[in-house]
C-alpha cells in the first residue's frame, strides 16, 4: 500500500517526537477511554481494507490477539472488518482477563465474529494477516501458544500477503528495539503505531520487524512533529515534545543552519577541515574520509598523515592538501575530523592530545575513539575540553570507551548513549541500525534513514569527513552530526533505489551522492542558481501577450 490512509499522518521526513513507554503510559492515564480503542482499531481496519483493495470481497483476513489491550485493538479490527462484510476470524488463545480488552472479546463474538483459539489449517490463504498479540504491556518472552502464533505470523509475511503488526512488532521492546528477554519477534511488513512512535520501531534490530511503519495518533498526540525551536530544549515546549525522550531526525532540524550559497562566497566561507589520521599503510581510509569532506561543501581540506607512504596527492582529487602530522599547522584549519587510519602509536596519541589542545570543533572517530578508551587521562582532557566534539563510537567502540562489551550496547543503546554523554560531556553518535545521536542541552536523534548497504568498510570513515566539513562550515557539533548521519544513510538509500546498493555499495558512492541530496536541499531551502528574477520586456510577442525573458 503506497497512499496514506485517512486516519493516518505521513510523518516520513519529519522530526517526530518518540516516546518510550512511560510516556505512553502517562499519555494513557491521561486521556484513555474505551473510543481510544475503538480509534485505534478504525485506524487498523482502514489500513487493511486499503491493503485487501480490491481483494474486499474475495480476500480473508486472519487476526491474532493476545490477552491485553493490544489484543482488544486487534478484536474491534476484526469486528470492524466482519461488519463491512470481510471474511475476518480471530485467533485468541487466552481469553482476555478483563477491562476493554474483555469488552472487545464480547462484542467481537456478539456480532459473530468467528473466534479460534487455535491457528486454522488453512491460514496461508488469507489475504491479510494482523499481529495483536502485544503492544507495550509485554513484560517476558513470548511462550506457549504466542511463541507459535508469532511463528506462523512471521512465515505468512510474502510480498503478497501483508502482515500489519498492531502497535508494533509482538515480542519487540518499544523503547530498546530488542526483542524481549531475547524471545521471538514477529517479522511483519507494516506497523501502526497508536498514539506516537517508538524508539524502539527504528533502533536495534526493531528495523528488522517493523516493515513499513504508520502512524495513528488517535487524536492525542498532536503527533507533532518537533520544532527546531521545542527541539533545542529538554525543558521548554509543551505536550509531545515534553515527553519525547527522542526525536526523528530530520532535514527541519539541521537545514536552517546550513550557510547559505551566496555569490558573494569565497574558499574562506565554507571552512577549513582538517582530516587527520594516514598511519603508514592507512592512508586511504583518511583519503576517504577527506574526499566526503570536499563533496558536503568545506571550503579547503587538508588530509593530514601520520605514516610514511601516502601519495603526494589524491589523483582523483587534487583539490585535497596532503599535509605531514609533524608539518602540519593546526592554525590553519577551523575543524578537525580524527581517527580514520590513524592508529595506535605514540605518535597517534600525541597528535590526538595536539587536536584536543586546539580548542577546535573536532570529530573523534576510529583509532582516536581506541586511544581515548586505554589512556583515562586523554579520555580526561577530552572530557573537560567543553562540548565541541562529536564522537562517533560504533557499538564496538562505545563498548571499549565504557568498559563494557557490545551486547551490554546493543542491549540498550539509548542507555549507552546516555553513559557515554554523561563521560564525555559532548555530541555522541551511536552508530548502528538507527543511529542516535546524542547532543548537548537538546533531546536526542534517532535517525531513520540508512540501509544494509552501510555495513561496509569505509562508511564509517565517510561518515567522519562529512561531520567535520560540516563543522568547518559552523554548524553546531548537534546539527553536523545530524546532517552527516541523515545524509549519509539517505545516500544509501538513493544509490539502492538506482541498484547501486545495498549489496556492493562502495563507501565511495556515497559521498557524490551526499553531494546531490545536500544541493537539492539547498535549492530547496534558497531556490536555485538561476531562478534570477524576471523582467518584462516592454514589447509583445505575435500573440499580443508581453513577453519575457530573463534579467542575465
Ligand atoms: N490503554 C489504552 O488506552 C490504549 C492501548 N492501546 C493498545 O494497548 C496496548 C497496551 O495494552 P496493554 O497494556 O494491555 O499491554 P499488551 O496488550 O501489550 O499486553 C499486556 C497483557 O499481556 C500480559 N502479558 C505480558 N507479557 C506476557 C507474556 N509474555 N505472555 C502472556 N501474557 C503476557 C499482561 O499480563 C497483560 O495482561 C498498546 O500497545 C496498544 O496496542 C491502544 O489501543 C490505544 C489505547
Ligand atoms: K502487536
Amino acid at each position: 500500500m503506497t497512499t496514506t490512509p485517512r486516519h493516518f499522518r505521513d510523518y516520513r521526513g519529519l522530526p517526530m517526537p518518540l516516546l518510550d513507554v512511560a510516556a505512553h503510559r502517562r499519555i494513557e492515564v491521561r486521556d484513555a477511554d474505551a473510543s481510544l480503542m475503538r480509534r485505534a482499531a478504525e485506524a487498523a481496519a482502514e489500513w487493511v481494507l486499503a491493503s485487501l483493495g480490491d481483494k474486499v470481497r474475495g480476500g480473508s483476513v486472519l487476526v491474532c490477539a493476545g490477552p491485553g489491550n493490544n489484543g482488544g485493538d486487534a478484536l474491534l479490527c476484526a469486528l470492524q472488518l466482519h461488519r463491512r462484510g470481510v471474511a475476518v476470524r480471530a485467533v485468541v488463545p487466552v481469553r482476555p482477563g478483563g477491562g476493554d480488552a474483555l469488552a472487545a472479546f464480547e462484542s467481537a463474538r456478539q456480532a459473530g465474529v468467528p473466534l479460534l483459539v487455535d491457528l486454522p489449517d488453512d491460514a496461508t490463504g488469507c489475504a491479510v494477516a494482523v499481529d495483536g498479540l502485544f503492544g507495550i504491556g509485554l513484560r517476558r518472552p513470548l511462550g506457549g501458544p504466542f511463541e507459535a502464533l508469532a511463528a506462523a505470523l512471521s512465515s505468512l509475511r510474502s510480498p503478497t500477503r501483508p502482515v500489519l503488526a498492531l502497535d508494533l512488532p509482538s515480542g519487540l521492546d518499544a523503547d530498546t528495539g530488542r526483542p524481549v528477554g531475547g524471545g521471538p519477534v514477529v517479522a511483519a511488513s507494516a506497523t501502526l503505531a497508536m498514539i506516537a512512535l517508538k524508539p524502539g520501531l527504528f533502533t536495534g534490530l526493531g528495523r528488522d520487524y517493523t516493515g513499513r511503519v504508520w502512524l495513528a495518533p488517535l487524536g492525542l498526540t498532536d503527533g507533532l512533529p518537533h520544532s527546531r525551536a521545542t527541539s533545542r530544549s529538554n525543558a521548554e515546549g509543551s505536550g509531545d515534545a515534553d515527553a519525547a525522550g527522542a526525536i526523528l531526525n530530520a532535514p527541519g532540524l539541521f537545514l536552517p543552519s546550513l550557510p547559505a550559497r551566496r555569490a558573494a562566497a569565497h574558499k574562506g566561507t565554507f571552512g577549513t577541515v582538517a582530516i587527520v589520521g594516514g598511519d603508514t599503510g592507512t592512508c586511504g581510509a583518511t583519503l576517504l574520509s577527506a574526499r566526503a569532506a570536499l563533496s558536503a561543501g568545506a571550503g579547503r581540506v587538508h588530509a593530514v598523515m601520520l605514516g610514511t607512504g601516502a601519495p603526494a596527492y589524491d589523483a582523483p582529487h587534487p583539490e585535497i592538501m596532503i599535509r605531514a602530522a609533524d608539518k602540519f599547522d593546526w592554525d590553519s584549519a577551523d575543524a578537525l575530523s580524527v581517527g580514520a587510519g590513524m592508529g595506535r602509536s605514540d605518535s597517534a596519541r600525541a597528535v590526538l592530545g595536539r587536536a584536543i589542545e586546539t580548542g577546535k570543533p573536532a570529530v573523534l572517530d576510529a583509532d582516536a575513539l581506541n586511544l581515548l578508551a586505554d589512556d583515562g587521562a586523554l579520555a580526561a582532557r577530552a572530557a573537560a575540553a567543553g562540548d565541541r566534539f562529536v564522537l562517533t563510537p560504533h557499538p564496538g567502540e562505545a563498548a571499549r570507551l565504557l568498559g563494557t562489551d557490545t551486547g551490554t550496547v546493543e542491549a540498550n543503546r539509548p542507555g549507552a548513549l546516555r553513559q557515554l554523554q554523561q563521560r564525555f560531556r559532548c555530541t555522541v553518535v551511536l552508530k548502528g541500525s538507527g543511529t542516535l545521536i546524542g547532543r548537548v542541552g537538546a533531546p536526542a536523534l534517532l535517525n531513520p534513514t540508512g540501509n544494509a548497504g552501510l555495513a561496509s568498510g569505509g562508511t564509517g570513515d565517510v561518515l567522519g569527513g562529512l561531520i567535520g566539513a560540516f563543522l568547518a562550515q559552523r554548524l553546531s557539533p548537534g546539527d553536523a552530526a545530524a546532517a552527516a548521519v541523515y545524509w549519509h544513510g539517505r545516500a544509501a538509500e538513493t544509490l539502492a533505489e538506482r541498484g547501486i546498493g545495498p549489496a556492493g555499495l562502495t563507501a565511495g558512492e556515497l559521498a557524490p551522492e551526499v553531494r546531490g541530496l545536500m544541493n537539492q536541499a539547498l535549492h530547496e531551502r534558497d531556490g536555485r542558481e538561476g531562478d534570477g528574477p524576471l523582467v518584462a520586456l516592454a514589447d509583445a510577442d505575435a500573440a499580443g501577450s508581453p513577453r519575457q525573458a530573463p534579467l542575465y
